[in-house]
Formats: structure tokens, C-alpha cells, sequence
């Protein structure tokens, strides 16, 4: 691997004149006490002139806050934009830079290295985040070359001063070439390590690659399709909720269009989905497609005997509650909402308002010790459990590169003692749908036979498949159901109903 020479190039352990986190200063704040922005909160606030444009200032900040202080881009960028005072199409441009740099770190990270002829993780943090900024813009934008070389440029003037010269040459190594030369120049051979090489070519850890290959049968071109949706900017989708509003109705309110596969989903064609009316008063929720399906699968399940009595042991936020809450209305049924963490509780209550839910702040392994939660007494039940979420990847753009595999040991035992609690809170012939937001085969099959096996009564594997639209493609063979971005528009849900005996 060689680099570009350059006499100007900082020496290793350099730091940069005047970044001097120890005494409180953030990059891009402004020393005289204005905000990030170039706002001066002392005063009346007045024109500044930013270094940089304000959507790549933004992009920056958001990134550098993910990276420095373990933030979530969904939650700060927001905020920035606000603060900003961005809307529009710059507000667009700043969320595409952030989310397609968080997205594409892995593989940025690579040909950063290899232009530097150093590795990434040895440059400093600041100008480390601007060139990945600057490296997404020349291999993943339509912005031009010189401009985002020497935009990035102006960028690290402001975060790494004694930097610039350095990141000029490592910027102009980069566009030596295009995103696909570089893959070709770094990625190992597809025919000796696939899993290596998609991990470069799509930029996800070599783990997540291995386990949707493993999801998916080992097929490395369906493995790469839905890499490559990962990558994508996700649809918004809204749930219409059933009783409350029809969803070609919703859909000619919003000038959105009814989904594909869910009875209730309509496509939002982009904006902000809380600003919406439908959604102000109750009658509409933001959720993914598959989320929708795997909770309608619940409802939708043919049951002997009486139905009145539903459990969501898992609810926070509050989506699925709020469709099943939704359809209990309809059927003259009551949910119950059980959620362990207090303000996601609340949400849970804020979301059902208006719906027959009961919330319950409690764990929900207290199943049979908890008077509210009697054993045998349910009816149907959802446990959509808490996972790695590595079927949503496209709505976290920096998880894929948080999750690691040793977080799999503990959420799949914890998988497994909620599942167990759900089935001794179904009332014998009751239903239970198993959901989680990950195709990771331990997170799916591994937990629910495990569970089936170990909870000491004879447990039935029902069908999922003729519980979704009639015609939905690639459902595969039952009786459990995965639902993945590439094949379907959705989030990657896993489903599995059980029936106990
Ligand atoms: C995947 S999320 C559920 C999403 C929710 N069903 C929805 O559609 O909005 C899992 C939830 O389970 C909660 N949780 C984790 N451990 C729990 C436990 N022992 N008992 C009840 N809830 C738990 C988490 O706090 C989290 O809110």
C-alpha cells in the first residue's frame, strides 16, 4: 500500500494546533462562545461566516457526535438541522451526507487508509471524520471532485488546522478513482473470500455479512442485494390504523400510496411524517411494512374458543401495540402492553391512547409472579423481543458497526426466557408470535426451537405463511417467515407462531 507523497504531511502523533478537547472545546465550536453554527450566544446573534457551507458543517457534527460521543445520528441530526436553521433541500443533502458516511465508514475507512499510506485509525479523530465525509462525496455524490476535495479541505482548516495538507493529498488520492476501481484495488478476490469481499464492496462488518449469507442459504448474490439495500435511504411508511382511518384515504391525505403487502401501510413519498395530521390525532403511526405484517400475522392467526384477551410482553415504543390495540378495537378484545424500561412505557401509553390497552411497566418474565400477568390466561400474545436489529440497518446507519457478536449471547438468553414466558402466559390452544427485527438464524430458529423444546409443554409450529397477503413472494417454506428489504420493502422480520397445547 503506498501513499501519496507529501512533505506536508503531519508526523504521526501530531496534534493539531489549537484542537484542545481537554479544556472543552468541541471541533467546530467557536472559542469567542458562539454556538457550532457560528451563532454568538452573547450577544445579539449575527451573520457569521462558516469555513464550511452549513449542511457539510452539520454532516460533520453529526458524524464527529456519533463517532466522539456515541450518539445516534437519527436523534442528534434532527436537532442540528434545527438549530441550523436547515430545511429543504440543504436539510436533505446534510442527512444524505450523514447517513451515507456512517453507512459506508467500513469501506471508507479502507481507501482513507490505504490513500494516507496509514491507518485510519491513526489519524486524528477530527480530520479522521472529514475525510470520510470528503470520501463519500467523491465516490458516492454527485458533488464534483474539486468541490468536495477542497470544501473537505476548508473543513479540516476549522477541525485539525495543521492538517490541511495532509488531507488535500489524501483527498486527491482518492479520486484517482472511482468507488467500483477502489473495490477492486481492496477488496479481497470474490472467488476465494466472498465474504470478505462483500464485506469491502457493501461496507458491513465481516460478522453481519456471514450471518444474512447463512439467512439467505449461503446465496452470495441475494446476500449482495440486500447489502445493497442496506445502503439504500429507507422508505417511511405509515400504518392507517384499522376502525380509525382507510388507508387510500390516508394515502390521498398525504399524497403518499397505499403498500404493497400490508392492509393498513401507505408509502410516504418523503417529509416529515410527525408533522402529519393523521398522525397528530391518533389515526396513523410511522411503521416499517413488516412490522405491520408480523402483527396483523398475529391477529390475522385462527384461534378455537375465546379471544378476547391479548398480551404484547415486549410494546416499547408502542408500533405493534398500537395496531393491535387498533384491531382488539375492532373485535371487542383488550390488550395488555407490558414494557420493562419506564419511558419507553410511556410511550407505549402515549401511542395506545384512545385504544382498549392496558400498560404495564414490568418485566415480562414476572409472568405467573405478577398477578396483572396470570399464567394460562392469554389468549394471543406477541413477544417481539429485543435483538441485535440487524434487519433494520438501513434506518441505523451506524449500528452495523456497534453491534458485535458478543452482544448475541446475552440477548438470545434473554430471547429465550421471554418466549418461555410467553408461552405460559398463552392460555392452553392460545397463540404466540415470536418477532424479531433481525434474520440472525441464533436470534430466530436457534431461539424459538430452543424455547419450543425447554419450556415444559408441548408447544405446535403453525404456519405463518398463509397468515400474510395472499400472493406475498418469497415466504419460503414455512412454517416460520422471513421478510427481508431486497425481496419485500421491509425491514428484515422474523415471524414464528406457536400454538400451545
Ligand atoms: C424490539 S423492541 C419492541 C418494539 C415494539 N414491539 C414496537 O413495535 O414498537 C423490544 C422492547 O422490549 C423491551 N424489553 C426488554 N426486556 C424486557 C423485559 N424483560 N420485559 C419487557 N420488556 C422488555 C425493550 O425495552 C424494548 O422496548
Amino acid at each position: 500500500m503506498t501513499g501519496p507523497s507529501r512533505p506536508d504531511r503531519p508526523a504521526e502523533g501530531d496534534r493539531p494546533r489549537g484542537y484542545a478537547r481537554e479544556r472543552g472545546d468541541r471541533p467546530g465550536a467557536d472559542r469567542r462562545g458562539g454556538d457550532r453554527f457560528g451563532g454568538d450566544r452573547r450577544g445579539p446573534r449575527r451573520p457569521a461566516r462558516p469555513a464550511v457551507d452549513l449542511p457539510r458543517q452539520v454532516a460533520y457534527e453529526a458524524i464527529a457526535a456519533v463517532h466522539r460521543d456515541d450518539a445516534y445520528a437519527n436523534l442528534v441530526l434532527p436537532a442540528m438541522l434545527r438549530e441550523a436553521g436547515l430545511s429543504g433541500r440543504d436539510a436533505a443533502f446534510a442527512t444524505e451526507l450523514t447517513y451515507g458516511t456512517l453507512r459506508h465508514t467500513g469501506t471508507l475507512d479502507a481507501i482513507v487508509t490505504d490513500a494516507a499510506g496509514r491507518d485510519v485509525q491513526r489519524i486524528d479523530p477530527p480530520v479522521r471524520d472529514a475525510l470520510r465525509l470528503g470520501a463519500y462525496q467523491i465516490l458516492h455524490t454527485r458533488v464534483p471532485a474539486h468541490a468536495a476535495v477542497s470544501s473537505t479541505v476548508d473543513l479540516v482548516r476549522s477541525v485539525g488546522p495543521g492538517a490541511t495538507g495532509f488531507a488535500n493529498a489524501v483527498l486527491r488520492e482518492i479520486t484517482s478513482r472511482d468507488a467500483d476501481a477502489w473495490v477492486a484495488k481492496l477488496a479481497p478476490a470474490e472467488e476465494t473470500d466472498p465474504v470478505g469481499h462483500l464485506s469491502l464492496a457493501y461496507s458491513h462488518p465481516q460478522w453481519i455479512v456471514r450471518s444474512f449469507a447463512e439467512a439467505l442459504g449461503g446465496d452470495m448474490g441475494e446476500t449482495a442485494r440486500l447489502l445493497i439495500e442496506d445502503n439504500e435511504r429507507p422508505p417511511v411508511h405509515l400504518c392507517a390504523r384499522p376502525g380509525l382511518v382507510d388507508p387510500v384515504a390516508l394515502a390521498d391525505e398525504v399524497g403518499g400510496a397505499p403498500g404493497a403487502f400490508s392492509p393498513y401501510a401507505v408509502y410516504l413519498p418523503g417529509g416529515a411524517p410527525g408533522d402529519l395530521r393523521a398522525v397528530a390525532d391518533g389515526r396513523a403511526h410511522v411503521q416499517d411494512e413488516g412490522s405491520q405484517l408480523v402483527a396483523d400475522a398475529l391477529a390475522a392467526a385462527p384461534l378455537d374458543g375465546p379471544d378476547g384477551r391479548w398480551l404484547d410482553l415486549c410494546a416499547g415504543p408502542g408500533g405493534k401495540s398500537g395496531l393491535l390495540g387498533a384491531l382488539a378495537a375492532t373485535r371487542g378484545a383488550r390488550l395488555t402492553a407490558v414494557e420493562v424500561a419506564e419511558h419507553r412505557a410511556r410511550l407505549v401509553e402515549q401511542a395506545t391512547r384512545g385504544l382498549p390497552v392496558t400498560v404495564l411497566h414490568t418485566d415480562g418474565r414476572d409472568v405467573g409472579s405478577d398477578p396483572k400477568l396470570p399464567e394460562g390466561h392469554f389468549d394471543r400474545v406477541l413477544v417481539d423481543a429485543p435483538c441485535t436489529g440487524l434487519g433494520a440497518l438501513r434506518r441505523r446507519p451506524e449500528a452495523r458497526w456497534r453491534r458485535q457478536p458478543s452482544d448475541l449471547p446475552p440477548l438470545t438468553r434473554l430471547q429465550r426466557e421471554l418466549l418461555t414466558a410467553a408461552l405460559r402466559a398463552a392460555r392452553p390452544g392460545g397463540l404466540v408470535a415470536y418477532v424479531t427485527c433481525s434474520p440472525h438464524v441464533v436470534e430466530t430458529h436457534v431461539t424459538v426451537t430452543e424455547a419450543a423444546r425447554r419450556c415444559g409443554f408441548a408447544v405446535d409450529f403453525v404456519d405463518a405463511r398463509p397468515m400474510l397477503p395472499a400472493g406475498m413472494p418469497g415466504l419460503g417454506d414455512g412454517p416460520t417467515v422471513q421478510l427481508w428489504p431486497h425481496r419485500h420493502g421491509t425491514d428484515a422480520m422474523f415471524l414464528a407462531l406457536l400454538r400451545r397445547n
